[in-house]
């Protein structure tokens, strides 16, 4: 490991560092990228949590700014060799207008290349999604796919579709001049559904389930398998990717990989259930509880309800037409280009993930008390 000052000399800029994502890649780097001199987290909203990172060897640099102003992120950027771009707007429950998304998805991630060529950063890490690939509108399965199955992607939803279009502005964006002439080298990673310490979604699941009596209701059959993958892993995806790109740009440049560990296949809520059921729930129903018709109705009934409350209040439940047809479609990734182009082996073991997941829970059990 170096550790010499003078190895310590590279400056990285991670977008969206305080979210869910982006705080296990801060850390991640802080742990395994002996090279960094100075390390810039730039995020909407800073988290307290960035204080503590501080005082070790590394320059921590918080810098509260928006994607969606070209020139924060170019001053933000002015001096760094790498920028993973993950900050997002993460929303497919009609929290945001299409606008607002495209606005933060596309116009940011153009914003970020466009700082790379005026600043000369050389290297650009995107955070892309399966939702580039899909399932698309047509509910078509995506079977132990890999980055170049064939697959019709079709997208119909902002989200996707604002994030299809930033990884083409990505990838489009490789071999770009920036300034002092030399070429940009840019990837995409597509992690499918992350899940771990942190995540937002398990956390109303498990809060459900509390107020439900330690229940929750089966809603999707058990034959339709989710692609997960734990954050932790898709931190060290990005931390390995950044490091590997410079020595393997013309084989890594314009790349996309899809982010994958040894989480089994399983269906949405039979993968939640591996942490929540440790820490005290069921899940009832051996199939859905409801009919599936049924289940398309109240969808439909909620995407009116939003519609119809929007000037009033935001009415955004988990379930609506979009949320149902990503649960109920199969779509599970099974690929090495990871490991064959820049040897990524995942750093926690499904065990380990498992573990630490469950960890987190039952604190959330015992802070909720
Ligand atoms: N959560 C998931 O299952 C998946 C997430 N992704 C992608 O990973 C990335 C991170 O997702 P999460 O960590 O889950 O989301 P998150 O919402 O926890 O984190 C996103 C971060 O971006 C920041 N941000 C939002 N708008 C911004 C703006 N205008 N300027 C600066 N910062 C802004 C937020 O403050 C937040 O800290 C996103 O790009 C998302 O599309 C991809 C696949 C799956
Ligand atoms: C009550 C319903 C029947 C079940 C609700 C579950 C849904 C809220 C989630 C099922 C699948 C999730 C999505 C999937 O993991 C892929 C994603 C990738 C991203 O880039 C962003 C998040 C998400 C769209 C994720 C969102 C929640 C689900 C739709």
């Amino acid at each position: 490991m170096a550790n010499s000052a003078q190895a310590q000399k590279l400056v990285y800029l991670v977008t969206g560092g305080c979210g869910f994502l982006g705080e296990h890649v801060v850390r991640m780097l802080l742990q395994q990228e002996p090279r960094l001199r100075e390390l810039r987290i730039f995020d909407l909203h800073l988290g307290p949590w960035l204080e503590e990172l501080k005082t070790g060897p590394v320059q921590v640099t918080a810098i509260q700014g928006d994607v969606t102003q070209a020139h924060e992120v170019a001053a933000a950027m002015d001096g760094a060799h790498v920028v993973i771009h993950i900050a997002g707007l993460v929303d497919v429950f009609g929290r945001a207008s299409p606008k607002t998304i495209h606005e933060v998805n596309v116009q940011g991630t153009q914003n970020v290349i466009e700082a790379c060529v005026q600043t000369g950063t050389q290297f650009l890490v995107y955070t892309s999604s399966m939702e580039v690939v899909g399932p698309n509108i047509k509910g078509h399965p995506f079977y132990r796919g890999n980055e170049d199955t064939p697959y019709e992607a079709v997208h119909k939803h902002p989200y996707p579709c604002s994030k299809a279009l930033a990884e083409r502005l990505v990838l489009e964006a490789n071999g770009r001049k920036v300034r002092g002439g030399l070429p940009l080298v840019t990837c995409a990673l597509r992690p499918t559904g992350i899940y771990g310490e942190g995540h937002q979604i398990m956390r109303d699941f498990y809060h459900q389930g509390l107020r439900l009596g330690g229940r929750l209701f089966r809603a999707i059959p058990t034959s339709v398998e989710h692609g997960r993958v734990y954050v932790g892993n898709v931190a060290w995806m990005h931390v390995l990717v950044a490091r590997e790109l410079e020595q393997w740009a013309a084989l890594m440049g314009g790349q996309v990989y899809f982010c994958y560990d040894k989480s089994p296949y399983k269906s949405y809520e039979d993968f939640n259930m591996e942490f929540l059921g440790p820490c005290g729930l069921r899940l009832v129903g051996a199939r859905p509880l409801l009919p599936y018709w049924l289940l398309v109705l109240l969808a439909t009934l909620n995407a009116l309800l939003q519609w119809l409350l929007r000037p009033l209040l935001l009415y955004a439940p988990l379930l609506n037409p979009y949320t149902l047809a990503v649960a109920n479609t199969t779509f599970t990734v099974s690929t090495n280009k990871a490991q064959r182009h820049f040897g990524y082996e995942p750093l926690f073991s499904w065990e380990d993930s498992r573990t630490r997941t469950i960890r987190w829970v039952q604190a959330l059990e015992s802070s909720a008390q």
